[in-house]
């Protein structure tokens, strides 16, 4: 293994499915209504609320009818994901939260750095909750090994090569090694768009995950991440 900069997903690669829908996602879904309307004058919540795509002035229940759907289909929406990622930054700093992480994780990216590789993380949540999760985890925290943090909103899409060729240039690919980055994820989809972008690419099937059963086609697979090691 070359490659300087290894870019992980969080849920299904790092973390458990469960650990986000149920850990987080219960969190966030009673708190999305008192949030927007105690935080009224904050910028990016004012933003987030418009690109709901309700018509101004709608009613703070319409717009959190709108995000409970999102979360029930789990849709990654951006306006979603900036309010979620601000309500669980706010549950971790009250000790309400921790994060979860497979058992493989936490001594691989700790093995990882120490061998001179360099870590980002690229996800869907917001890195506002980014950030916190992985400070977080019942095995300590791992904030420090993360050098940079990238989501819908600093990168793209996880399904849009454009996203990835944006992150590597932040990251100065193809770094130090002279090769491209590496992205682990458990979805086809974004490891295409990846691969797309020029990226080498894993997918990550972990027992027991949505991804047990996917098409990974052409990408290298691995269930653990010790077989990267
Ligand atoms: C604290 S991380 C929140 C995770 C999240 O909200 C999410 O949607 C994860 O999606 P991913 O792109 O990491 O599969
Ligand atoms: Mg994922």
């Amino acid at each position: 293994m070359t490659t300087s900069w290894i870019v992980l997903d969080i849920e299904g690669t790092t973390s458990s499915t469960a650990s986000v829908h149920v850990g987080l996602y219960a969190y966030a879904r009673p708190r999305l209504g008192r949030w927007i309307d105690e935080h009224g004058d904050n910028p990016e919540v004012r933003a987030a609320v418009a690109q709901v795509g309700l018509p101004p002035g709608a009613a703070t229940e319409e717009v959190v009818k709108v995000l409970h759907e999102w979360m029930d289909g789990d849709v990654k929406a951006t306006p979603l994901k900036t309010l979620q990622g601000q309500i669980w930054a706010a549950g971790f700093a009250a000790g309400e939260l921790t994060a979860h992480f497979f058992p493989d994780v936490p001594p691989a990216l700790r093995a990882w750095r120490a061998a001179g590789r360099h870590l980002a993380v690229f996800s869907s949540g917001a890195v506002s909750s980014q950030r916190p999760w992985f400070r977080h985890g019942a095995e300590g925290d791992l904030s420090a090994l993360i050098e940079r943090h990238f989501d819908t909103v600093n990168a793209g899409p996880k399904r849009e090569a454009a996203s990835y060729a944006r992150i590597a240039e932040a990251l100065g690919d193809p770094g130090a090694s002279g090769e491209p980055p590496l992205f682990l994820s458990d979805v086809p989809a974004e490891l295409d768009a990846a691969a797309a972008a020029g990226w080498r690419t894993t997918g990550v099937r972990r027992p027991g995950e949505p991804s047990e059963n996917a098409d990974f086609g052409t990408h290298p697979v691995i269930t653990s991440f010790e077989e990267l090691r």
